[in-house]
């Protein structure tokens, strides 16, 4: 059986991945004779004390290392806490405390809310990233104005003012998940009924909060969403050469704060959806990992400059 790991930030996103994954679960309906016939046809009464091994989508707390994580059969999900940092140290113990016990991962999933830029994902939409970008891992490398003349700072442009970690000679600031994966995703997500975008999803460790930072950011990467953490799970499960992804349910545009505009609940249900239809394909997604083998580096992209505009499509 492949095992999958879907690595949230905050508690909030895990209840609802593990409420989708669930499913429309009821206790098992017996009746006093304890009709199997009865059960299927979903008559007789509610038993409140089912044992729960009779479903398999019941989920099981499992502990991983010093966090406690949730699983129903090869989906592991676990709140390894928000930005990258508590991302990386979860995502590594996981894989770490999973290959100890002879059962490893075969796909880490990154998995979340996230901001959505303007024309590549709206509010309620899920995101699959094809290329995971730490956006503000580098140097700056602007010219401040003059002292004393503070002056109107310049118009963003795609290549000012920042060096990448390429740019800098300290590694690949884009990580790519396997096209299969992406488009085996990308097929499952349909089944949520959601429009589906594919496109680069940053990595920061600032949230966005400006019309200006996000044009800058826009015409840097032609990103679809902006989150916290995506990168980070992908650099530690690379460690392991463990195929790696990331799925966003966008809660809010990326720009000027606007908390009236948000809808995280609805984001959370766009998560819930996800992961049912997650579970609901988790064959289709065994098969096409088992065809394309774990294992193997993760594929470092070349700058994100250097790439065409990523497709914006709902499939
Ligand atoms: O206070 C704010 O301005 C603000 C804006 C967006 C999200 C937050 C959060 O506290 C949630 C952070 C959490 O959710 C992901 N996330 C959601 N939206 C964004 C975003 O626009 N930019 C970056 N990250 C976002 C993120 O991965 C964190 O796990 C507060």
């Amino acid at each position: 059986m492949s095992r999958i790991l879907l690595v949230t930030a905050m508690t909030a996103e895990a209840d609802a991945v593990c409420a989708g994954m669930m499913g429309p679960w009821r206790p098992r309906p017996v009746t006093s004779t304890g009709s199997a016939a009865a059960a299927a046809a979903g008559t007789g009464t509610l038993s409140r004390g089912s044992p729960p091994s009779w479903d398999r989508q019941l989920l099981t707390a499992v502990r991983i290392g010093p966090y406690l994580g949730r699983r129903s059969g090869a989906v592991t999900v676990l709140a390894a806490g928000a930005a990258g940092p508590a991302a990386a140290a979860g995502t590594a113990t996981a894989l770490a405390t999973a290959q100890a016990a002879g059962e490893p991962f075969d796909l880490v999933v990154s998995f979340g809310i996230a901001g959505g830029f303007a024309g590549r994902a709206d509010i309620g939409d899920l995101v699959i990233a094809d290329a995971l970008i730490a956006a503000d891992l580098g140097a700056e490398s602007g010219v401040d104005a003059p002292p004393g003349e503070p002056g109107q700072p310049p118009a963003p442009t795609a290549s000012s003012d920042f060096l990448t970690l390429e740019q800098l000679g300290l590694g690949a600031s884009t990580l790519s998940p396997r096209e299969e994966t992406v488009q085996t995703l990308t097929g499952i997500l349909a089944g949520t009924g959601r429009p589906v975008r594919t496109g680069p999803v940053l990595t920061v460790s600032t949230i966005t909060g400006t019309e200006r930072r996000a044009a800058a950011l826009a015409l840097r990467f032609g990103p679809a969403a902006e989150a916290m953490e995506g990168y980070a799970v992908a650099v530690a499960t690379a460690v392991y050469g463990t195929p790696f992804a990331e799925i966003r349910a966008i809660s809010n545009a990326v720009g000027r704060r606007d908390r009236a505009s948000w809808d995280v609940p609805g984001a959370l249900a766009g998560l819930s959806a996800a992961a049912a239809a997650l579970t609901a394909g988790i064959d289709t997604l065994t098969a096409a990992l088992r065809a394309t083998g774990s294992g193997g580096p993760a594929r470092p992209a070349g700058p994100a400059e250097a790439r065409g505009p990523a497709t914006g499509g709902t499939s």
